[in-house]
């Protein structure tokens, strides 16, 4: 995006200790940078300095950053779910959020917009894929294998709080190409799913939504981020989207070219009230099974068998985030020689992608050893 010289100003922060507290301090705010423009917001790159005066910048007057400030109009009913949610979370893989404060709008506008400071990582997934479809490549193997890795083990981590991000798809997980880093952001649509309370269904970004929302289940579970899983790894082997349905409606009939027609207890099971096109017709001869492999014809076994346990009708036969995790495909980052050449780099870096906390070993229940199990 590009440069602008945004404008310098000065506000109070909360800086964010640990999920309870934070502190506030004055601070200068440079804004320099628009790198994304949302539905609700915008996402400037800025840097900050403590204010003279402030008790802190005894301590510091240097620029901090680049951080990413989300900036969207701050709600007066309810609690921003984005800010408790990053206010909580705290994992590598998740993008972490140091500040926040609400500020006034300028002059004839009345509205306060909260802002979200966070760390700033230098692309996304989206980027990325466009940046190898235009050489006619693909993200090379063993970077695609490092990015679904930290993805899943993201979603392992906010599963286990109950958290659904809802809106996966590939411009929201960012990545540092230099470092073969992923962390996920954009918690606007996130939610903790509590069992047999119903939530909205029109949620998700239309191409990576899973096919219980399309038929407007309301009791869907995070298996729904699963889904969106499957299509981000699809759309790295593919180079686009691998579902792109022109309507809502037409979304479920794309899947139905890969996995054939939903199966009745689908319907039953997500929406009985659902009354819309079902498409019962098999729209290919072969096995389902054949239909991965024609799709994902360039692509390796292994992957293509993680992708069809992934994507399946069914969540609850739908792949969780410590199977996945477990999957053959990932077998490569336990050898100890693993190692990825950052792009335009003929140096090789090491990744340190089994630094599990305690917290995510108990996720992992009895899957536990095999995953840290050395790679034969
Ligand atoms: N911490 C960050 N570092 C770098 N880029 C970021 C960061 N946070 C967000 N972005 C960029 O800004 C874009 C918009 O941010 P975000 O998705 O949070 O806003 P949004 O208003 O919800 O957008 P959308 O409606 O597109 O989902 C992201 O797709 C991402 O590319």
């Amino acid at each position: 995006m590009q440069e602008f010289s945004g404008p310098v100003n000065e506000y109070t922060l909360n800086q964010v200790i640990n999920n309870q507290t934070s502190a506030s301090s004055r601070m200068t705010v440079k804004e320099y940078k628009r790198i994304g423009e949302g539905a609700f917001g915008t996402v400037v790159e800025a840097v900050l300095k403590y204010a003279d005066g402030s008790e802190d910048s005894k301590t510091s007057q240097e620029w901090i950053g680049p951080f990413a400030i989300k900036r969207v109009p701050a709600q007066t009913e309810y609690k921003s779910r984005e800010l408790e949610i990053l206010r909580v979370v705290n994992h590598p893989n998740i993008v972490s959020l140091r500040f926040f404060f609400d500020k006034a709008g300028s002059l004839n506008d009345k509205t306060v917009y909260q802002n979200l400071v966070m760390e700033c990582l230098p692309s996304n997934l989206q980027s990325e894929i466009k940046y190898y479809r235009q050489s006619k490549y693909t993200i090379p193997y063993p970077h695609m294998k490092a990015y679904t890795f930290q993805l899943a083990r993201a979603m392992l981590y906010l599963h286990g709080f109950g958290i659904s991000h809802r809106d996966i798809k590939p411009s929201n997980i960012l990545v540092d190409p230099a470092t073969v880093q992923l962390k996920i952001c954009d918690f606007g649509s996130a939610k903790k799913l509590e069992p047999n309370q119903p939530s909205v269904s029109y949620i998700c970004s239309r191409y990576y939504r899973a096919p219980e929302l399309i038929v407007g289940c309301s009791l869907y579970t995070t298996k729904i981020d699963i889904w969106g899983l499957g299509c981000v790894i699809a759309e790295m082997f593919l180079g686009k989207p691998i579902f792109q349905g022109q309507s809502p409606e037409l979304q479920l009939k794309e899947i139905s070219k890969l996995l054939g027609p939903p199966p009745n207890t689908f319907f039953f099971n997500s929406n009985p009230n659902y009354r819309g096109n079902m498409y019962t017709n098999k729209l290919f001869s072969c096995t389902v099974e054949e239909r991965f492999k024609q799709i994902f014809s360039n692509s390796p076994p292994d992957a293509i068998d993680l992708l069809s346990k992934i994507l399946v009708y069914d969540p609850e036969s739908r792949a969780s985030a410590r199977k996945v995790l477990v999957h053959s495909f990932f077998h490569e980052l336990k050898r100890k020689d693993f190692q990825v050449f950052p792009r335009g780099s003929s140096e090789p870096i090491v990744l340190n992608l089994f630094n599990f906390s305690e917290y995510e070993l108990e996720l992992l229940g009895p899957l536990r050893d095999e995953l840290l199990s050395p790679n034969k």
